[in-house]
Order: C-alpha cells, then structure tokens, then sequence
C-alpha cells in the first residue's frame, strides 16, 4: 500500500466556481504544510481527503484507497481537526465525546463507553472525563478534539488552522503534541513559523499549486509575495 496523499489533475467547482484547477499532487512526507492567500482553496483540497468534497474531475487516493470508490472507509483514515472545536463536538461530557469517537471506530456502544476513560488515561486526561465541554478552554476544547481524532486510530492527522483561536502558549503546547505523532500531518495554516520544522510545504494560489518544496523556500517566497500585495 502506498502510504501517500495524491491528486491526478484534480478539479473542483464549489457555488459555481472553479476552487482547484487540475492539480496534481503527491504527498508522502510525514508532515506537509498547505500555505495560500484567503479564498487559494487550502481547505477545499483537504477535504478531499476525507470525503467531505468530492472531486469533479481527476482522481484522489488517499493511502491506497481511490476517495470515489472508498468515501465512506476515509474517515477512519484521515482525522480532521478545524479551527473552531465548537463545530466538531457534539456531546455534553468529555467523555461521551470521546466514547463517541470509539463507537464511530467500530467499537459497540456500550464498550465504547467504557474504553473513554483509559483512552483518556492515555493522553493524561483521565480528570477530565465528567467535565462539561463548555466548561473547557479553547485549548482544551481543541486538545479534546485531538484525542477525539486520535483514538480512531487514523493513518493522516489533517488540521485546518487549528491554531486561529489559540493564545501563543496553547499553540505551543498543540505544537508540541502534533510533532510527537506518528501519523502524516498535513497542516493548513496562516502561522508560517509553523512549518519550519516541516518536511514539505505547498503554495496554492487560485486553486493551482504556485510552488512547492523546502519549507524555507516556499515560505520565504510567499512572504516576498503577500508583502507586495500589501
Ligand atoms: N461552502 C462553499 N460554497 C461555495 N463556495 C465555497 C464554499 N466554501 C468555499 N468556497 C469557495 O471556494 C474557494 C476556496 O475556498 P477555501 O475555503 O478552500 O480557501 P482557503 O484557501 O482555505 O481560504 P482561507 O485561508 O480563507 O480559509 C473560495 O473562493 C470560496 O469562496
């Protein structure tokens, strides 16, 4: 099996519009930064990973499996995390959330239930477990997100400006977490000292890829470019 990203000449139209424009990509670094203007179609090329948006055109394989044919096995392969914890917990209690994940893996309701608290234990989180979500910070909320995606037991960790709401503390500490995965990480974000310890960072600009390459590079090209625009 074949454990990369890749996109053969893919097309994408979202409301009308052409967002990705036969772009073709290959990403087997385990972690893969996604750089871009508002509106360059970082997010939508993302989601093509999980199944969120389906290409119009082309093909996208993701680990071995072709995304048309395999959508509904993509979720247990490619974890999400987005900017806004809000919009992707969806239970009451910490540990309903994380029992949630379980079930969602495979596991039957009621073990699930019962794996959330040693699957808590693993990430230092056990005290966590009746907490309210809402009562949780906006690191918390994300770190619960995290462990949400990872007691899945996904091959691709994808985040999407996770770091938006975050004080420099708190991403720091996300930071840190992200690089200890094993997984491949793919990382859209706006934050450029982010990649610096990357394998491999992609400029996309008006859904085609502008440069691609050595983190250093690209981002030094980038920022050369938004610095002219302003
Ligand atoms: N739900 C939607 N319906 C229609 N068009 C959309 C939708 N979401 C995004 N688009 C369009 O797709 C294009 C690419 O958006 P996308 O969110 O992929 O960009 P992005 O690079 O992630 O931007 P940002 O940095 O602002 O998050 C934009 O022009 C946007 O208007």
């Amino acid at each position: 099996m074949n454990a990369s990203l890749r996109l053969d000449n893919v097309t994408l139209t979202r409301g009308g519009r052409t967002v990705l424009d036969g772009v073709s990509l290959e990403l087997a670094e385990r972690r893969v930064g996604l750089i871009g203007t508002n509106g360059s179609g970082k997010s939508s090329l993302v989601r093509l990973f999980n199944g969120l948006l389906t290409a119009d055109a082309g093909r996208v394989v993701v680990h071995g499996l072709d995304a048309a044919e395999k959508a509904d096995e993509l979720p247990r392969k490619v974890g999400f995390i987005f900017q806004n914890p809000d919009h992707q917990i969806i239970f009451p209690t910490v540990a309903e959330e994380v029992a949630f994940s379980l079930e969602q893996s495979g596991l039957p309701r009621r073990e699930a239930a019962k794996a959330a608290i040693p699957a808590l234990e693993r990430f230092g989180r056990a005290h966590w477990a009746e907490r309210p979500v809402h009562a949780l910070s906006e690191g918390e909320k994300q770190f619960l997100c995290i462990i949400a995606v990872l007691v899945m037991g996904p091959a691709v960790i994808v985040l999407d400006e996770p770091f938006s709401s975050l004080d420099l503390p708190t991403r720091r500490r996300l930071e840190a977490l992200v690089a200890g995965l094993p997984q491949q990480v793919v990382l859209v974000a706006h934050e450029l000292d982010a990649f610096a310890a990357y394998d491999r960072v992609v400029w996309l600009h008006e859904g085609r890829v502008r440069m691609d390459g050595a983190p250093g590079e690209v981002v030094a090209a980038y920022r050369a470019f938004a610095e002219a625009l302003a």
